[in-house]
């Protein structure tokens, strides 16, 4: 199956299937079922036997799922078999830390190249990476072969860089700006919104008033 017929929601529960896989090879366990995956995941195991039926047959009856054969397989269909270089813009607090973690990865999806728009902080190292100037933008890209950026400019900067993210090349965005991006349909953007998942979780506190279920949603 070609993988942009694959629904959003299968694509987001797969890095999810292979942090927990990555984690039963690494304490050399062979094969896990559905209903292990579905326990440990807090998921339905017929919604996940669902999902990886989508990719082919890897299980086997009673035995379960092979945990690297199904590695290697969600590793393919996320295309995390082959070296994807990430770019990050803002070398701020945020950019920091996002390049700090990143260093110790021992993965094939990496930030490779840092930027920043403030004279004093390029050249700055954050590990082994140096934030280089925006000017240096459009050939790294094109040289790393770059085609993801993370945006960690405040907003009102955010646009202005999706715009020179995309007139470089880069095919998807993650961004962690508060704003919305205009930016052409064949450019995949994903938010990431610490604030507002922080403020939605204020509502599930317990405060002494009505108790608040899933099913309210
Ligand atoms: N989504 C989240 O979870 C989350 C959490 C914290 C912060 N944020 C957002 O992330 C962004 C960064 O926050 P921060 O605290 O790291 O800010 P910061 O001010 O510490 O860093 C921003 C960096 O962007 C650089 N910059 C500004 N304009 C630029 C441009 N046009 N081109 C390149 N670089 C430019 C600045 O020089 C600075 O180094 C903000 O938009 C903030 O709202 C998001």
């Amino acid at each position: 199956m070609k993988s942009d017929k694959i629904s959003e929601a299968v694509v987001r529960r797969l890095p999810v299937y292979l942090r927990f896989l990555n984690d039963l090879q690494k304490r050399e366990i062979a094969t896990v079922s559905s209903q292990e995956l579905g326990q440990k995941l807090d998921l339905n195991p017929a919604q996940i036997r669902k999902d990886l039926a989508y990719f082919g047959d890897f299980g086997r009856k009673g035995i379960g799922y092979d945990v690297s054969y199904l590695i290697e397989k969600i590793r393919h269909i996320l295309k995390l078999d082959q070296q994807i270089n990430v770019a990050l813009v803002g070398a701020g607090n945020l950019g920091h830390a996002l390049s700090n973690y990143n260093a110790y990865l021992k993965d094939t999806m990496k930030i490779t190249a840092v930027f920043d728009s403030y004279a004093p902080k390029v050249g700055q190292k954050i590990n082994s990476l140096t934030v280089q100037p925006m000017e240096e933008l459009g050939q790294t890209i094109r040289e790393q072969g770059i085609r993801i950026g993370i945006i960690t400019v405040p907003d009102s900067e955010a646009q202005n860089v999706a715009d020179i993210l995309v007139e470089s090349g880069i095919e998807a965005i993650l961004n962690f700006a508060p704003v919305i991006l205009k930016t052409p349909p064949t450019i995949r953007i994903h938010a990431a919104d610490f604030t507002t998942d922080l403020q939605s979780l204020a509502y599930y506190l317990h405060d002494g008033k009505e108790e608040h279920t899933d099913e309210q949603q």
